[in-house]
């Protein structure tokens, strides 16, 4: 069912071929040949030195020092593009004037009633234009964005510019002489309509982006009534640029840390294939934030129109597996028959190697993954299509990448989302969303976005999104992944909090024995040990024969 969007190692296997012959062709020994010939630049040497000394190093034209620096470390040049700042955002430009403090619905109303004179202007009342352009300006002036910021961004509009500058000489009508060329009155004005209305347009949509951060932008949409349906498309469409620039920006990172340089004309086929490649690594991005969203009761229907499923016994486990089997669509088999029963209340830990299958595993549990063989039933009920709605209602799972799941604008609304799918409104909704939020110890960054918190402070959200569908097994992968001790311990006390059932995907063996008294270990997609946690951690040649092992220093008491 799911390709590429699985968090597999597909994608990454052929991102690294597509870079890696691009990037060390000949020519490019032979530059740097040349270069190292050459000896390094002033500069260089000097950063060089001067770290050599353990002095400070003296900046002498921006990055050039530092750039030298590192390459006396690591003993090759790196381009300069490796050492510019990373822009987080192209059309956005944070400050603190009075215009980045307007609310944001003031400000998109003003800009739609700005567009909207502009368009009713008549073209030859110039003075109006004029006008307009010097409001502008002012607005920039109490904003602090110098006019050149948005000079630069006004390139788009050239294809414009260039038909505006056609018409002159192509438009009908009476001709007048122009320094010996007739030129078309008609076309002339139509042209100055095109320019002048197009330009305005443009700088006062991008006076609204530079001022405004994309998801105020949202929040404003949302104040002002906008149908949630435009507001959604617009949160999943700013969700999509978001990615694919955070892509490109990892990307280049990578590509220039290992020599390349963009600015050079032989790098332009390694360039061509990273762009290449960017678009395969957003679009597998964006299936995993789809699949997210699909886990949390995402179907693109209003919710309700499901036939309700039939109530399970009481008396059922809360989890059954029988001989799961899964190959993925390109054939790769993850799951050779795994089997696995949960009690209700238990906290079960899924330890094993890399690749072993255990995330294949889980996606199965609420039905993202599906499609192999076996069975896999959810307090009694089978996870099939007919299921589906009610069984990710009943198992929630927090994907390893909190970045997968997390889109909305604020986090209110993203921990909102998935109960929102499952059909919950008004105070009912507001009940669940401020106790999943309390229970992670978020709420106090309830309207904050999403993608303005730390690491941490993002797992937490994307688990209360979770625990607001108030599921009955919880399906965690790598909860402590990325996180500093203080937020893993809190995590942890979150988590012990929670009275569900709970699955555990981790290579934190400390963590499995403090959350999971039960642990089982899959390899090679099967289950080859299911112990209690202590017996199976202190079974050192079992870890040993599948690539586990206690971290240095721990011991089991
Ligand atoms: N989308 C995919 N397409 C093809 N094969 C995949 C895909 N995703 C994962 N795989 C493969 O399936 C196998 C199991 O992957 P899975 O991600 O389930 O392992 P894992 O135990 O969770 O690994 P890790 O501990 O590294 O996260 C691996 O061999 C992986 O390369």
């Amino acid at each position: 069912m799911v390709r590429a969007g699985q968090p597999g190692a597909g994608g990454r296997g052929l991102l690294l071929r597509q870079l890696g012959p691009g990037r060390a062709g000949p020519r490019h020994h032979r530059a740097r040949h040349r270069r190292a010939r050459r000896g390094p630049p002033a500069g260089r040497l000097a950063a060089g030195r001067l770290r050599a000394g353990r002095r400070r190093p003296v900046h002498r034209g921006g990055g050039r020092d530092r750039r030298g620096a590192d390459a006396g470390r690591r003993g090759r040049s790196v381009p300069a593009a490796a050492q510019a700042p990373l822009r987080q955002v192209i059309l956005h430009r944070p400050g603190d004037s009075p215009v980045h403090r307007l609310a944001p619905q003031a400000k998109i109303v003003a800009a739609v009633v700005a567009v909207l004179c502009v368009v009713a202007t008549p073209r030859e009342a110039f003075w109006a234009f004029g006008f307009y352009l010097l409001a502008l300006v002012a607005v920039w002036a109490v904003a602090r964005v110098p006019p050149g910021w948005f000079a630069a961004r006004s390139v788009i509009e050239l294809p414009f510019v260039l038909l505006a500058l056609a018409l002159p000489f192509t438009g009908a009508g009476e001709r007048v002489d122009v320094l010996g060329v007739p030129v078309s009155v008609e076309g002339a004005l139509a042209g100055w309509n095109i320019l002048a209305k197009g330009t305005l347009g443009l700088l006062t949509s991008l006076t609204l982006a530079a001022t405004t951060a994309p998801h105020d932008v949202l929040l404003g949409l949302r104040r002002l009534r906008v149908p949630a349906v435009l507001v959604t498309i617009a949160t999943l469409m700013l969700r999509y640029v978001e990615v694919i620039a955070a892509e490109a920006r990892r990307m280049r990172v990578a590509r220039v840390s290992r020599g390349d340089d963009p600015r050079f004309l032989w790098q332009l086929g390694a360039t061509a294939r990273g762009v290449g490649a960017l678009f395969i690594r957003s679009y597998e991005r964006g299936e995993r934030v789809h699949l997210a969203m699909v886990s949390r009761g995402w179907t693109g229907r209003a919710p309700g129109d499901e036939v309700r499923a039939p109530l399970p016994e009481r008396s059922a486990p809360a989890l059954v597996v029988e001989r799961l089997a899964y190959a993925y669509p390109d054939g790769h088999q993850a799951l050779f028959g795994i089997d696995l029963t949960v009690r209700r209340g238990e906290r079960v830990a899924v330890l094993g190697p890399n690749g072993a299958g255990k995330t294949t595993f889980a996606l199965h549990l609420n039905g993202v993954l599906g499609g192999g063989s076996g069975r896999v039933e959810v307090a009694g009920l089978p996870v099939d299509a007919a299921n589906l709605r009610e069984i990710r209602r009943r198992v929630g799972v927090v994907f390893q990448d909190p970045d997968d799941q997390l889109f909305m604008p604020t986090v209110r609304q993203d921990v909102a989302f998935g109960p929102t799918n499952f059909g919950l409104r008004g105070a009912e909704l507001d009940r669940r969303v401020d106790e999943a939020l309390a229970a992670v110890g978020m709420t106090a960054f309830a309207d904050r976005s999403p993608l303005h918190l730390s690491g941490g402070q993002r797992r937490r959200v994307a688990l209360a999104g979770v625990l607001a569908c108030d599921p009955e097994v919880l399906v965690l992968d790598e909860p402590s992944a990325n996180l500093e001790p203080v937020a893993r311990r809190e995590l942890a006390e979150v988590l012990l909090r929670l009275d569900r059932t709970t699955l555990m995907v981790t290579h934190d063996l400390p963590y499995a024995l403090q959350l999971c008294p039960r642990s089982v270990l899959v390899d090679g997609g099967v289950v080859v040990a299911d112990r209690p946690t202590r017996e199976l951690l202190a079974d050192a040649e079992l870890l040993a024969r599948h690539r586990l092992e206690l971290p240095f220093g721990f011991r089991l008491d």
